[in-house]
Protein backbone atom coordinates (compact mmCIF):
# COMPACT_ATOMS: atom_id res chain seq x y z
CA UNK A 1 0.00 0.00 0.00
CA UNK A 2 0.78 3.61 -0.93
CA UNK A 3 1.41 5.31 2.97
CA UNK A 4 1.17 8.62 1.14
CA UNK A 5 -2.69 7.72 0.50
CA UNK A 6 -4.75 8.57 3.03
CA UNK A 7 -7.56 5.56 2.88
CA UNK A 8 -10.62 4.80 4.78
CA UNK A 9 -10.13 1.17 6.41
CA UNK A 10 -12.66 -0.85 8.02
CA UNK A 11 -13.11 -4.18 9.42
CA UNK A 12 -9.64 -5.10 7.77
CA UNK A 13 -10.65 -3.56 4.44
CA UNK A 14 -8.85 -1.01 2.74
CA UNK A 15 -11.66 1.28 1.26
CA UNK A 16 -11.67 4.47 -0.89
CA UNK A 17 -9.30 7.04 -0.72
CA UNK A 18 -10.44 9.25 2.13
CA UNK A 19 -12.25 12.01 0.23
CA UNK A 20 -12.44 14.41 3.68
CA UNK A 21 -8.28 14.83 2.91
CA UNK A 22 -7.30 13.98 -0.66
CA UNK A 23 -9.98 15.73 -3.18
CA UNK A 24 -12.09 13.77 -4.89
CA UNK A 25 -10.96 15.16 -7.81
CA UNK A 26 -7.33 14.31 -7.33
CA UNK A 27 -5.35 10.97 -7.59
CA UNK A 28 -5.65 7.65 -9.66
CA UNK A 29 -9.03 7.50 -11.30
CA UNK A 30 -9.77 3.54 -9.93
CA UNK A 31 -13.36 2.96 -9.57
CA UNK A 32 -14.74 4.88 -6.67
CA UNK A 33 -10.76 5.09 -5.71
CA UNK A 34 -11.11 1.91 -4.41
CA UNK A 35 -7.24 0.36 -4.21
CA UNK A 36 -6.05 -1.87 -7.18
CA UNK A 37 -5.75 -5.23 -7.05
CA UNK A 38 -1.87 -5.41 -6.02
CA UNK A 39 -2.47 -3.22 -3.22
CA UNK A 40 -4.18 -5.79 -1.07
CA UNK A 41 -4.01 -9.81 -0.16
CA UNK A 42 -7.13 -10.90 -0.85
CA UNK A 43 -9.97 -9.45 -2.54
CA UNK A 44 -13.75 -10.40 -2.29
CA UNK A 45 -14.97 -8.24 -5.76
CA UNK A 46 -12.25 -7.92 -8.18
CA UNK A 47 -13.43 -5.03 -11.08
CA UNK A 48 -12.22 -5.06 -14.31
CA UNK A 49 -12.46 -2.82 -17.09
CA UNK A 50 -13.04 -4.43 -20.92
CA UNK A 51 -11.80 -1.66 -23.08
CA UNK A 52 -13.17 -3.55 -26.63
CA UNK A 53 -15.65 -2.56 -28.94
CA UNK A 54 -14.95 -4.43 -32.13
CA UNK A 55 -18.42 -5.92 -32.16
CA UNK A 56 -20.29 -3.22 -32.62
CA UNK A 57 -22.98 -2.75 -35.58
CA UNK A 58 -23.64 1.46 -35.22
CA UNK A 59 -21.62 3.95 -33.27
CA UNK A 60 -18.06 2.64 -31.85
CA UNK A 61 -16.53 4.59 -29.02
CA UNK A 62 -17.52 2.03 -25.79
CA UNK A 63 -13.63 0.74 -25.86
CA UNK A 64 -13.14 4.33 -23.52
CA UNK A 65 -16.59 2.98 -21.28
CA UNK A 66 -14.03 1.34 -19.09
CA UNK A 67 -12.12 4.72 -17.92
CA UNK A 68 -15.54 6.95 -18.22
CA UNK A 69 -16.60 5.10 -15.69
CA UNK A 70 -13.83 4.99 -13.37
CA UNK A 71 -13.72 8.98 -14.18
CA UNK A 72 -17.24 9.30 -13.20
CA UNK A 73 -17.16 7.42 -10.17
CA UNK A 74 -14.82 9.54 -8.10
CA UNK A 75 -17.95 11.02 -5.82
CA UNK A 76 -19.60 7.54 -4.68
CA UNK A 77 -19.63 7.95 -0.69
CA UNK A 78 -18.60 4.88 1.04
CA UNK A 79 -22.23 4.25 2.89
CA UNK A 80 -25.11 3.44 0.75
CA UNK A 81 -28.54 4.17 2.24
CA UNK A 82 -30.64 2.64 -0.01
CA UNK A 83 -29.21 -0.49 0.87
CA UNK A 84 -28.42 0.45 4.32
CA UNK A 85 -24.94 -1.16 3.66
CA UNK A 86 -21.52 0.04 3.45
CA UNK A 87 -20.06 -1.65 0.35
CA UNK A 88 -16.53 -1.20 0.58
CA UNK A 89 -16.40 -2.11 4.69
CA UNK A 90 -18.16 -5.37 4.51
CA UNK A 91 -15.88 -6.51 1.73
CA UNK A 92 -12.51 -6.21 0.07
CA UNK A 93 -13.68 -4.24 -3.12
CA UNK A 94 -10.64 -3.59 -5.69
CA UNK A 95 -10.01 -2.21 -9.10
CA UNK A 96 -8.27 -5.08 -11.02
CA UNK A 97 -7.33 -2.84 -14.11
CA UNK A 98 -8.07 -3.82 -17.92
CA UNK A 99 -8.10 -6.90 -19.62
CA UNK A 100 -5.51 -6.36 -22.99
CA UNK A 101 -8.04 -7.31 -25.57
CA UNK A 102 -7.20 -7.58 -29.04
CA UNK A 103 -9.01 -4.77 -31.12
CA UNK A 104 -8.25 -6.42 -34.72
CA UNK A 105 -9.11 -10.15 -33.51
CA UNK A 106 -12.68 -10.53 -32.04
CA UNK A 107 -11.84 -14.23 -31.65
CA UNK A 108 -8.34 -13.65 -29.71
CA UNK A 109 -9.82 -10.93 -27.45
CA UNK A 110 -12.69 -13.25 -26.16
CA UNK A 111 -10.00 -15.78 -25.13
CA UNK A 112 -8.39 -13.00 -23.16
CA UNK A 113 -11.81 -11.70 -21.26
CA UNK A 114 -12.47 -15.18 -20.50
CA UNK A 115 -8.73 -15.81 -18.87
CA UNK A 116 -8.50 -12.60 -17.44
CA UNK A 117 -12.43 -13.29 -16.12
CA UNK A 118 -11.49 -16.90 -15.11
CA UNK A 119 -8.18 -15.67 -12.90
CA UNK A 120 -10.66 -13.71 -10.70
CA UNK A 121 -13.26 -16.50 -10.31
CA UNK A 122 -10.36 -18.87 -9.25
CA UNK A 123 -9.52 -17.23 -6.37
CA UNK A 124 -13.02 -17.42 -5.02
CA UNK A 125 -13.81 -13.29 -5.22
CA UNK A 126 -17.05 -11.99 -7.58
CA UNK A 127 -16.44 -10.49 -10.72
CA UNK A 128 -17.61 -7.46 -11.80
CA UNK A 129 -16.78 -5.97 -15.01
CA UNK A 130 -17.19 -2.63 -16.91
CA UNK A 131 -17.30 -2.62 -20.94
CA UNK A 132 -16.58 -2.60 -23.42
CA UNK A 133 -19.72 -3.84 -26.13
CA UNK A 134 -21.71 -6.29 -25.27
CA UNK A 135 -19.88 -8.53 -27.16
CA UNK A 136 -17.70 -9.21 -24.03
CA UNK A 137 -20.65 -11.16 -22.15
CA UNK A 138 -19.85 -13.88 -24.01
CA UNK A 139 -16.39 -15.04 -22.95
CA UNK A 140 -17.53 -13.15 -19.05
CA UNK A 141 -20.50 -16.24 -19.53
CA UNK A 142 -18.56 -18.89 -20.64
CA UNK A 143 -15.54 -18.05 -17.36
CA UNK A 144 -18.94 -17.62 -15.61
CA UNK A 145 -19.92 -21.68 -16.72
CA UNK A 146 -17.01 -23.37 -15.75
CA UNK A 147 -17.25 -21.89 -11.99
CA UNK A 148 -21.18 -22.29 -11.36
CA UNK A 149 -22.37 -24.83 -14.01
CA UNK A 150 -25.87 -22.92 -15.66
CA UNK A 151 -26.47 -19.54 -15.63
CA UNK A 152 -29.74 -17.71 -15.01
CA UNK A 153 -29.13 -14.73 -16.99
CA UNK A 154 -30.99 -11.17 -16.36
CA UNK A 155 -30.49 -8.93 -18.75
CA UNK A 156 -31.13 -5.29 -18.95
CA UNK A 157 -30.94 -3.92 -22.93
CA UNK A 158 -33.50 -2.31 -24.97
CA UNK A 159 -31.92 -5.11 -27.59
CA UNK A 160 -32.65 -9.10 -27.47
CA UNK A 161 -29.15 -9.70 -28.61
CA UNK A 162 -29.82 -12.67 -29.17
CA UNK A 163 -29.76 -12.51 -33.13
CA UNK A 164 -27.75 -15.00 -35.31
CA UNK A 165 -25.06 -13.06 -37.05
CA UNK A 166 -23.97 -9.93 -38.62
CA UNK A 167 -22.70 -9.30 -41.69
CA UNK A 168 -22.10 -13.47 -41.35
CA UNK A 169 -20.06 -12.24 -37.38
CA UNK A 170 -20.99 -14.78 -35.08
CA UNK A 171 -19.45 -13.04 -32.34
CA UNK A 172 -20.80 -9.40 -32.39
CA UNK A 173 -22.53 -6.73 -29.65
CA UNK A 174 -25.76 -7.93 -31.16
CA UNK A 175 -25.38 -11.87 -30.24
CA UNK A 176 -23.73 -13.08 -27.33
CA UNK A 177 -27.06 -14.27 -25.74
CA UNK A 178 -27.55 -16.59 -28.94
CA UNK A 179 -24.02 -18.22 -28.87
CA UNK A 180 -24.24 -18.49 -24.87
CA UNK A 181 -27.50 -20.36 -25.45
CA UNK A 182 -25.71 -22.57 -28.42
CA UNK A 183 -22.80 -23.69 -26.04
CA UNK A 184 -25.47 -24.39 -23.42
CA UNK A 185 -23.56 -22.19 -20.62
CA UNK A 186 -27.52 -21.27 -19.62
CA UNK A 187 -30.68 -22.24 -17.60
CA UNK A 188 -32.59 -21.86 -20.36
CA UNK A 189 -35.56 -22.15 -18.31
CA UNK A 190 -34.75 -19.05 -15.85
CA UNK A 191 -33.06 -16.08 -17.89
CA UNK A 192 -35.13 -12.62 -18.38
CA UNK A 193 -34.58 -9.81 -20.49
CA UNK A 194 -35.12 -5.94 -19.15
CA UNK A 195 -36.67 -3.27 -20.71
CA UNK A 196 -36.80 -4.61 -24.02
CA UNK A 197 -37.90 -2.00 -26.78
CA UNK A 198 -37.73 -0.20 -29.99
CA UNK A 199 -38.22 -1.56 -33.87
CA UNK A 200 -37.01 -5.17 -34.90
CA UNK A 201 -35.74 -6.61 -37.98
CA UNK A 202 -38.83 -8.85 -38.05
CA UNK A 203 -41.30 -10.80 -35.50
CA UNK A 204 -39.23 -13.52 -36.07
CA UNK A 205 -36.74 -11.61 -34.00
CA UNK A 206 -38.89 -11.88 -30.61
CA UNK A 207 -39.99 -16.14 -31.99
CA UNK A 208 -36.24 -16.94 -32.19
CA UNK A 209 -35.72 -15.76 -28.33
CA UNK A 210 -38.41 -16.91 -26.82
CA UNK A 211 -37.51 -20.47 -29.02
CA UNK A 212 -34.21 -20.25 -27.03
CA UNK A 213 -36.09 -19.93 -23.70
CA UNK A 214 -35.86 -16.09 -22.69
CA UNK A 215 -38.80 -14.44 -21.30
CA UNK A 216 -39.04 -10.42 -21.52
CA UNK A 217 -40.20 -7.44 -19.08
CA UNK A 218 -40.65 -5.29 -21.69
CA UNK A 219 -39.86 -1.63 -21.05
CA UNK A 220 -43.46 -0.33 -21.48
CA UNK A 221 -44.54 -2.89 -18.89
CA UNK A 222 -42.12 -0.55 -16.65
CA UNK A 223 -45.32 1.89 -16.30
CA UNK A 224 -47.93 -0.88 -14.73
CA UNK A 225 -45.86 -3.00 -12.73
CA UNK A 226 -43.41 -0.37 -10.98
CA UNK A 227 -40.37 -1.56 -9.73
CA UNK A 228 -41.57 -3.93 -7.02
CA UNK A 229 -43.37 -5.98 -10.06
CA UNK A 230 -40.68 -6.09 -12.03
CA UNK A 231 -38.50 -7.45 -9.34
CA UNK A 232 -41.05 -9.86 -8.88
CA UNK A 233 -40.83 -11.20 -11.88
CA UNK A 234 -37.32 -11.29 -12.09
CA UNK A 235 -36.70 -13.04 -8.49
CA UNK A 236 -39.76 -15.82 -9.65
CA UNK A 237 -37.61 -16.64 -12.51
CA UNK A 238 -34.53 -16.82 -11.60
CA UNK A 239 -35.44 -19.00 -7.68
CA UNK A 240 -31.73 -19.84 -6.63
CA UNK A 241 -30.01 -20.36 -9.52
CA UNK A 242 -26.59 -18.81 -9.80
CA UNK A 243 -27.39 -15.53 -11.44
CA UNK A 244 -25.33 -13.46 -13.64
CA UNK A 245 -26.73 -9.39 -14.09
CA UNK A 246 -25.69 -8.13 -17.64
CA UNK A 247 -26.78 -4.04 -17.99
CA UNK A 248 -26.48 -2.79 -20.87
CA UNK A 249 -26.30 0.95 -20.65
CA UNK A 250 -29.27 1.39 -23.05
CA UNK A 251 -32.05 0.16 -20.75
CA UNK A 252 -31.74 3.47 -20.09
CA UNK A 253 -33.68 6.22 -22.07
CA UNK A 254 -31.02 8.42 -24.44
CA UNK A 255 -32.32 11.37 -21.88
CA UNK A 256 -30.43 9.73 -18.95
CA UNK A 257 -27.90 7.47 -21.34
CA UNK A 258 -26.89 9.28 -24.14
CA UNK A 259 -22.96 8.38 -24.49
CA UNK A 260 -24.13 4.50 -25.96
CA UNK A 261 -23.70 3.29 -29.52
CA UNK A 262 -27.45 2.37 -30.41
CA UNK A 263 -29.65 4.45 -28.55
CA UNK A 264 -33.30 3.81 -28.47
CA UNK A 265 -36.22 6.50 -27.20
CA UNK A 266 -38.61 5.04 -24.59
CA UNK A 267 -36.28 3.37 -21.74
CA UNK A 268 -36.19 3.31 -18.08
CA UNK A 269 -35.18 6.19 -15.98
CA UNK A 270 -31.66 5.73 -13.89
CA UNK A 271 -34.22 5.58 -10.53
CA UNK A 272 -36.27 2.97 -12.26
CA UNK A 273 -33.01 0.88 -13.06
CA UNK A 274 -31.33 1.23 -9.55
CA UNK A 275 -34.25 0.61 -8.15
CA UNK A 276 -34.86 -2.96 -9.93
CA UNK A 277 -31.07 -3.42 -9.13
CA UNK A 278 -31.64 -2.83 -5.31
CA UNK A 279 -34.37 -5.95 -5.68
CA UNK A 280 -31.35 -8.40 -5.99
CA UNK A 281 -30.78 -8.66 -2.49
CA UNK A 282 -30.99 -12.03 -1.17
CA UNK A 283 -30.69 -13.39 -5.00
CA UNK A 284 -27.87 -15.56 -5.76
CA UNK A 285 -25.37 -12.88 -7.59
CA UNK A 286 -22.59 -14.66 -8.92
CA UNK A 287 -20.61 -11.91 -11.32
CA UNK A 288 -21.92 -8.88 -13.41
CA UNK A 289 -21.25 -6.19 -16.06
CA UNK A 290 -22.28 -2.85 -17.52
CA UNK A 291 -21.83 -2.69 -21.25
CA UNK A 292 -22.17 -0.32 -23.83
CA UNK A 293 -20.86 3.11 -22.39
CA UNK A 294 -19.75 5.14 -24.81
CA UNK A 295 -18.22 8.61 -24.12
CA UNK A 296 -18.11 10.36 -27.15
CA UNK A 297 -21.54 10.65 -27.40
CA UNK A 298 -22.27 11.07 -23.08
CA UNK A 299 -22.37 15.15 -22.04
CA UNK A 300 -21.31 15.73 -18.67
CA UNK A 301 -21.12 12.57 -17.69
CA UNK A 302 -24.41 11.52 -17.21
CA UNK A 303 -24.20 8.13 -18.66
CA UNK A 304 -21.18 7.58 -16.76
CA UNK A 305 -22.80 8.49 -13.30
CA UNK A 306 -26.03 6.38 -14.12
CA UNK A 307 -23.36 3.41 -15.21
CA UNK A 308 -21.01 4.09 -11.85
CA UNK A 309 -24.29 4.17 -9.92
CA UNK A 310 -25.50 1.02 -10.88
CA UNK A 311 -22.19 -0.63 -10.51
CA UNK A 312 -22.30 0.96 -6.49
CA UNK A 313 -25.82 -0.56 -6.43
CA UNK A 314 -24.34 -4.53 -7.46
CA UNK A 315 -21.70 -3.94 -5.24
CA UNK A 316 -24.17 -3.39 -2.30
CA UNK A 317 -25.88 -6.23 -3.39
CA UNK A 318 -22.51 -8.40 -2.70
CA UNK A 319 -22.44 -6.63 0.18
CA UNK A 320 -25.39 -7.59 1.66
CA UNK A 321 -25.04 -11.44 0.71
CA UNK A 322 -21.72 -11.27 2.40
CA UNK A 323 -22.98 -9.50 5.90
CA UNK A 324 -26.01 -11.66 6.00
CA UNK A 325 -23.17 -15.19 5.73
N1 LIG B 1 -26.38 -2.54 -28.09
C1 LIG B 1 -26.34 -3.83 -28.32
N2 LIG B 1 -25.74 -4.63 -27.49
N3 LIG B 1 -26.89 -4.38 -29.42
C2 LIG B 1 -27.57 -3.62 -30.38
C3 LIG B 1 -27.55 -4.24 -31.74
C4 LIG B 1 -28.67 -3.63 -32.53
C5 LIG B 1 -28.46 -3.56 -34.03
O1 LIG B 1 -27.35 -3.30 -34.49
O2 LIG B 1 -29.44 -3.74 -34.72
ZN1 LIG C 1 -28.57 -2.54 -26.26
ZN1 LIG D 1 -26.77 -5.12 -25.59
Amino acid sequence: MDEQTPRLHVNGNLGQVDATVVPRYGGAPTFARLPRWDEVDAADVVILGVPFDTGVSYRPGARFGPSHIRESSRLLRPYNPAQDVSPFAVQQVVDGGDVAANPFSIEEALASIQQSATRVLETGASLLTLGGDHTIALPLLRAMHATHGPIAVVHFDAHLDTWDTYFGADYTHGTPFRRASEEGLLAADSCLHIGIRGPLYTTEDLDQDGDLGFQIVHSTEMDALGAPGVIERMRARVGDRPVYVSIDIDVLDPAFAPGTGTPEAGGFTSRELLAVLRGFAGVNLVGADIVEVAPAYDHAQITGIAAAHAAYELLSVLAQARSAR
